[in-house]
């Protein structure tokens, strides 16, 4: 299936022993890790990534090898002492990939181009993916790199139903429920706007649904996002894709624009025979685990995205739609809630606007800062309640209790490291964040209504020694008495 007729060029390798050896272990490394039975005998003959990569321009690869790591599998190794600020690996712009080489691809570009509309950048690039991976003759450059890419993936989208309900109740179990159509449907518009009609370039039988969702999971996974002065810019790098994650070191990775080249910089000191880290970004589990096929137990950066909407048949929806636009929300707002910031102040903002009366609505329009304070403890006691009744539905959606996914994740019932695992710690990070949103709540509660009768007045006062509950009434206060004093402590 596979042909690779490239003869060795310049970069000949038995003209120096270190590199005869690197490449040797890079072939065998090749040839462990790809699954096409085609390649192996060939490659003695033909070119490596790294002569390819070289023969661009690439830097660095000299002192960088591959390897499989117990804890991320495949990654990059480097041979020798690196110091904060080294440039560890350069990728030349002729190598990566982009929108820009898929448009002017002889064969490809036309067809791309003269889509209307014309594809997302993700599909672009998935498209380009697929488009090289099935060309029997050509593009073999390219294709060094695609032979090397996983054969298959552990993102969400590829869990079976049993592993996927470890996680039913969290947000990852209906995006990945909701992906998997929108995946379908994609695919069969490009298989009609594309493959189908261009049979030429397209072989039909290269271009299944299951392949379409590994060319998306091969962009998901691996391409880099930058922010552009004009455009955000997506690209896969060949070879620096196959750096691995780790929160300990920054972000490092950058691409200028000027040159077109993608530089990884060391953010710190390695040793040699370290494994050479990059920064994918402060992503929760719940993304990781669609994205990239892996979590991150106890990750400090996870996060549940609460969604809040106002219908149009709400009352006073217009003026509330002004405050929302003035105090910089969405009708269709969604929060990040967070270990910690999990009851964010915006969460209470929208909320205070949406239930507002006419009269509070009249109030936070004549203060600044719309609705950023409570408006009145009548509205602040609604808001609270209603929050505190969602979160506790959110909770209850959950199908497995997050003491159940530590008894079951610290056992043997899910194998470390496999999907189920995985399912269950992004289940644990959210139910974890939204029972910190619960407590929250329940903490400002305590000070809108009175400890005794309930009420919900502007003028209920704290509790002058432990100012942790209010009371509308001395009358209420001296019934509480007798209840509140166990807990009652002065902050001091
Ligand atoms: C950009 S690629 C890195 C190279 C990849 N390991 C390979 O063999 O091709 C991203 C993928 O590497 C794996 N990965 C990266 N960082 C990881 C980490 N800290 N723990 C576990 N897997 C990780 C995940 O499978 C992820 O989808």
């Amino acid at each position: 299936m596979i042909q690779m007729t490239i003869t060795k060029g310049v970069l000949d390798a038995s003209l120096d022993p270190r590199k005869k050896n690197r490449d040797c272990e890079f072939r065998k490394w090749q040839q462990r890790t790809c699954k096409h039975d085609s390649i192996a005998p060939l490659l003695t003959h033909t070119m490596t990534l790294q002569e390819w990569l070289e023969k661009n321009g690439a830097k660095g690869l000299d002192h960088l090898v591959l390897e499989e790591f117990p804890e991320t599998g495949r990654g990059i190794k480097t041979l020798r002492a690196l110091k904060a600020g080294d440039e560890i690996l350069t990728i030349p712009g002729a190598v990566l990939w982009t929108v820009d080489a898929a448009n002017t691809d002889p064969l490809l570009g036309p067809i791309l181009r003269s889509l209307d509309p014309p594809l997302s950048v993700e599909e672009t690039l998935a498209v380009f993916l697929l488009f090289i991976k099935a060309r029997d003759t050509g593009y073999e450059e390219r294709k060094l790199h695609t032979e090397v890419l996983p054969t298959h993936y552990t993102a969400s989208i590829f869990f079976d139903d049993d592993e996927l309900e470890v996680c039913a109740g969290s947000s990852l179990y209906g995006v990945t429920k909701q992906l998997k159509q929108q995946i379908k449907s994609e695919y069969m518009i490009t298989l009609d706007r594309l493959f189908v009609k261009h049979p030429e370039v397209f072989p039909l039988h290269k271009f299944t649904l299951e392949e379409y969702s590994w060319a998306l999971c091969t962009i998901w996974s691996r391409a880099m996002d930058f922010k552009l002065p004009e455009k955000q810019f997506r690209l896969i790098a060949p070879f620096a894709d196959m750096l691995n994650h780790s929160l300990g070191v920054k972000t490092c990775h950058v691409y200028d624009q000027r040159t077109g080249v993608l530089r990884v910089l060391a953010d710190n000191d390695y040793k040699a025979r370290d494994q050479v880290f990059i920064n994918y970004g402060p992503v929760p589990n719940n993304r990781l685990l669609r994205l990239y096929g892996f979590v991150l137990p106890n990750n400090p950066h996870d996060s549940y995205e609460l969604v809040l909407t106002t219908h149009h048949l709400a009352p006073f929806y217009d003026q509330k739609v002004a405050l929302f636009i003035a105090a910089k929300l969405d009708v269709n707002s969604t929060f990040s809630l967070t270990l910690t910031e999990p009851l964010p102040d915006k969460v209470l903002q929208y909320l205070r606007i949406q239930r507002s009366t006419s009269q509070e609505l009249t109030t936070i329009l004549a203060t600044a800062n719309a609705a950023s304070k409570p408006v009145t403890a009548r509205n602040e006691a609604e808001i609270l309640t209603a929050l505190d009744e969602a979160l506790e539905n959110l909770l209850a959606g959950f199908a497995v209790s997050i003491e159940e996914l530590g008894l079951r994740v610290a056992g043997d019932q899910y194998p470390v490291g496999g999907n189920a695992w995985a399912a269950a710690h992004v289940s644990m990070g959210e139910q974890r964040i939204l029972r910190l949103a619960l407590a929250a709540t329940r903490d400002r509660q305590v000070l809108v209504v009175c400890a005794r009768c309930g009420k919900a007045e502007d003028g209920n006062k704290k509790c002058g020694r432990c100012k942790k509950v209010v009371y509308c009434s001395v009358d209420c206060q001296k019934a509480h008495h007798k209840e509140h004093k166990g807990s009652c402590k002065s902050p001091q």
